[in-house]
């Protein structure tokens, strides 16, 4: 089990993410990047996907040609975790 995020956490937190948004109706994070091709696209998509290994935390997202939609919870809290915060600094991380 992991400790959902208590509420003055969740505000300290909120102004290091600026790139992110609360999804609404949920305890989650989202953030929309468009990219110049697909393959832009999807190799963002594969440098997630291996970070969220070494993490073993898992994002929740779509792909459109060039536009990727993210969204970070976590499933084993039932809604925002430090997890979902790391993992959201490392893809910002990767973004440069
Ligand atoms: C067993 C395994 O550690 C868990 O299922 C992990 C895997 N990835 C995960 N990803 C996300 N987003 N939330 C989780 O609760 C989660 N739990």
């Amino acid at each position: 089990m992991v400790e959902p995020l208590s509420q003055p956490r969740r505000d300290a937190l909120a102004g290091l993410l600026p790139h992110w948004a609360p999804t609404p109706g949920r305890d989650a994070i989202r953030r929309e990047l468009r990219f110049r091709d697909f393959s832009e696209a999807f190799g963002f998509m594969t440098r997630v996907a291996l970070l969220a290994e070494t993490q073993d935390h898992h994002p929740e997202w779509s792909n459109v040609w060039n536009r990727v939609e993210i969204t970070l919870t976590t499933h084993d809290a039932g809604g925002l975790s430090e997890r979902d915060i790391r993992m959201a600094q490392a893809i910002d991380a990767l973004l440069g």
